[in-house]
């Protein structure tokens, strides 16, 4: 009966150990620690668990890091060239060691209030089935961009995320639609044919939580801040920024986000291509957690790589402890003085 409890209590402490840890790695069978078939059972337990934690700490410190690919694509009006360049460029990512890749808002058509019905699919669909495939044929994460998409007579701009087995994770409605008008420069008003989004989206991978957000909701902090509460580590935004807010704006909300929250932030706007209606920035980007731009493209088609360091993560947010030092009592506070 002792040893009964001895083996539920290691086997719980273990189980505890994983979520603390906030360890998810299915290759980590915990049951297989109890499975040697001699043995005093107590000593068998503690040598369970100091072997299951040395594997632990193995596998979690190599699932620290991990690459990151953006494609910046060279977006056309043919839909079936800008599929078939995502597949290849998502291949070369793969092939230089990514496993999570990145591609831009509307990698699938141009981005303009007059396209969008004329792209718009259904999910599953055409392009996400691409998605789907590629993901898998190159064993990534794939957060394919954004698409048109219809369904029940309304369009919305929406990301969708598969695994390396080729499964949809997720998909994020752009929950803030791009609506602005600076006078003489640019408007644009997306609330004439999108119908926006209305729910938050992460998904896991072995490596860390990711937070999803499209182009414009980079713009609004709190977005940010309620997927770093929840624990993403990386925020990752398919864009389009303008040759107006592009310069202006751009990186310095990337930075701002990475700083606030002390996290990475990846971003994949299509390519530059000055003869489109809408001439979107380019410059993809990764973040890191300190503020800094640790890779970058420029205005034309590229693959650009970063390495994401979730120990440096975790060493500036001990050196930095905003998170703990937040004064919670006093924002909650509905009065000014
Ligand atoms: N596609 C978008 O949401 C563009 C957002 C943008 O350019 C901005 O300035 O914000």
């Amino acid at each position: 009966m002792e040893e009964q409890i001895t083996y539920i209590n290691v086997r719980s402490l273990l189980s505890f150990c994983c979520v603390l840890e906030d360890f998810h790695d299915p290759a980590l069978n915990i049951n297989s620690y109890f499975e040697k078939p001699n043995g005093h059972p107590e000593s068998l337990c503690w040598s369970a668990v100091w072997t299951a934690r040395a594997d632990m700490a193995a596998v979690a410190k190599a699932m620290s890091k991990f690459r990151l690919a953006v494609v910046q694509l060279h977006v056309t009006s043919v839909k079936a060239d800008n599929l078939s360049r995502a597949r290849g460029l998502v291949k070369e990512a793969a092939g230089r060691g990514s496993q999570l890749v990145l591609l831009p808002e509307c990698f699938n058509s141009p981005y303009g209030t007059g396209f969008f019905s004329q792209y718009a699919e259904r999910i599953p669909g055409e392009s996400t089935q691409l998605l789907s495939e590629t993901a898998k044929e190159n064993q990534v994460y794939l957060v394919g961009g954004s698409i048109p998409e219809e369904d029940g007579g309304k369009l919305y701009n929406s990301c969708t995320v598969f695994g390396p087995d080729g499964e949809l994770i997720l998909k994020h409605r752009k929950i803030h639609l791009f609506d602005i008008d600076v006078p003489g420069k640019i408007r644009f008003q997306e609330s004439e044919t999108l119908t926006p989004g209305d729910r938050l989206s992460t998904f896991q991978t072995p490596f860390c939580k990711v937070g999803v957000g499209i182009c414009y909701d980079m713009r609004f902090a709190e977005l940010a801040q309620l997927y770093s509460r929840s624990g993403c580590q990386l925020l990752v935004y398919p864009g389009a920024f303008n040759m107006t807010t592009g310069p202006a704006h751009w990186e310095l909300l990337q930075r701002a986000r990475a700083l606030d929250n002390q996290l990475y932030v990846a971003t994949a706007s299509p390519a530059r291509d000055e003869a489109s209606s809408y001439v979107a920035w380019g410059h993809s980007s990764v973040v890191n957690p300190w503020g800094e731009v640790i890779s970058k493209a420029g205005p034309e088609e590229a693959v650009i790589y970063a390495d994401v360091d979730l120990q440096y993560l975790a060493d500036i947010r001990q050196q930095i402890p905003v998170t703990a030092q937040r004064r919670d009592d006093l924002y909650a506070q509905t009065f000014l003085i």
